[in-house]
């Protein structure tokens, strides 16, 4: 069984993640990491932050000459930024010479650590001071913010590489909707499209929609507003029989929901054709199987004629490819920014505008791929177990090779 942990807060010094249970000699290094990295700061629509910083990633522990040792795998992603933070930041309560960050007159501009009181409607800020007690935004918004995707993706990045070195599996993401622009239906990345991907400024498959995205994201930047979108995460590769029927929370579909929702600013989560398929007949709704000629002599290999259903029927894999949604909402923070109330008054006020993205749906996708990544990387390991990436990789090819039904490529 696979756990995982992220710690720190988006101005602090750095960020830290755990990944227990990962197998031995599963090869990364610090620059696959890094590489990751630079993948998730990729995407018109992000705001000057995203120039401003560097990840500074570091492994501290799991790891050996470019092999996964079987203990947790700790990461640190530290933010280049942090001096600039180091006082409204503090984990200390006083600096060296001892005088206190929180005595009267230490910040005579108030600046950086003046209390934030007008809550984003959208963020997290109103609801997170309400239920820790908290008459500042700062310790709400710190925590909530998506910088803490980065730990995600360095984690995720494991797992990715786990799967690939034991079942040759490739897990890529696309960008299918930014504001009103959507991809048309039925274009999906083939295996090895992940460079072609990225390489495209909205992170889009077809030339003509991510020019009409990347117009959106500019008309919204010029009316001080912001967007949300759609990602898809495509999974080639994978064996049937990841996840299972038998109960709500080994269903392969419920996890993956739960991982992606568990994304900042994810609120809907789709599977395969999810909410298109809720308004077709059932004659056009499921994928019907047909017997491939000319596989192995004495056992059937089957496959699926369409690819609706996204790769999981009751709550697990089917060998088709795997192809799942998250929606996106807009960004909370808006230049032009939304009416609230200052709560050290009960005046209404304006939210809080600091700095921010526009749009971080290209981004997205790339987080998605890394919660994907975690919840199959956690599934191979539950049904095919393993100590190593040898012991796995063994025990995936005696269940392939031994299967009576096999699904073709
Ligand atoms: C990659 C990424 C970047 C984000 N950037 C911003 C941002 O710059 N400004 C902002 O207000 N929200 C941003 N968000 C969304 C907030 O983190 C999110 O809305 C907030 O934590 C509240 O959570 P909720 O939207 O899930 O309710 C971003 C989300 C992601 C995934
Ligand atoms: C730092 C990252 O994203 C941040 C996520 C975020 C939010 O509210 O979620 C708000 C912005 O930060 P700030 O408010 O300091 O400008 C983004 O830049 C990142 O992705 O690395």
């Amino acid at each position: 069984m696979l756990r995982w942990l992220t710690a720190g807060e988006s101005h602090g010094p750095a960020l830290t993640a755990v990944l227990e249970g990962m197998p031995a000699g599963v090869g990364i290094t610090t620059d696959d990491l890094a590489d990751a990295l630079a993948r998730r700061r990729l995407g018109k629509g992000r705001g000057a932050r995203m120039r401003l910083e560097r990840d500074q990633v570091e492994i501290n522990g799991g790891v050996r000459h470019g092999r996964t040792m079987g203990g947790p795998v700790a990461v640190r992603v530290a933010n280049t930024e942090w001096s600039k933070w180091s006082e409204v930041m503090s984990p200390d309560p006083a600096d060296a010479d001892g005088r206190r960050y929180d005595e009267p007159g230490r910040f005579p501009d108030r600046g950086r650590s003046a209390p934030l009181t007008r809550p984003r409607p959208g963020h997290a800020d109103l609801a997170g001071m309400q239920k820790y007690g908290f008459d500042d935004i700062r310790p709400v918004l710190e925590r909530a913010s998506a910088r803490e995707t980065a730990a995600r993706v360095v984690l995720g990045e494991v797992a990715r590489a786990f799967l690939t070195q034991v079942l040759d599996a490739e897990v890529l993401s696309h960008v299918v909707r930014i504001g009103s622009v959507a991809l048309p239906d039925g274009l999906v990345p083939v295996r090895g499209a992940r460079d072609a991907v990225d390489a495209d400024p909205v992170r889009c498959l077809d030339p003509a929609t991510s020019a009409a995205m990347d117009a959106e994201i500019d008309a919204a930047h010029k009316d001080a507003d912001t967007l949300g979108g759609v990602v898809e995460v495509v999974v080639h590769g994978l064996p049937p029989g990841l996840g299972s029927h038998v109960h709500w929370d080994r269903r392969l579909d419920s996890r993956l929901a739960a991982a992606l929702m568990g994304i900042q600013a994810i609120k809907g989560v789709e599977v395969g054709d999810g909410f298109t398929t809720a308004s077709r007949r059932g004659s056009l709704a499921h994928d019907e199987i047909e017997g491939v000629v000319g596989g192995d002599p004495g056992r059937l290999a089957v496959r699926r004629i369409t690819e609706r259903t996204g790769g999981i029927e009751g709550g697990m894999t089917t060998g088709e490819t795997l192809r799942v949604r998250a929606a996106m909402k807009p960004i909370s923070t808006l230049s032009r920014p939304l009416s609230t109330v200052d709560v050290s008054t009960g005046d209404p006020a304006k939210a809080i505008a600091q700095r921010s993205d526009v749009c971080a749906v290209p981004a997205t996708g790339v987080v998605a791929e890394a919660m994907v990544a975690l919840v199959l990387a956690d599934a191979v390991l539950e049904k095919f177990g393993g100590d190593s990436v040898t012991e796995t990789r063994r025990n995936v090819e005696s269940y392939l090779t031994e299967a009576k039904v096999t699904t073709a490529p």
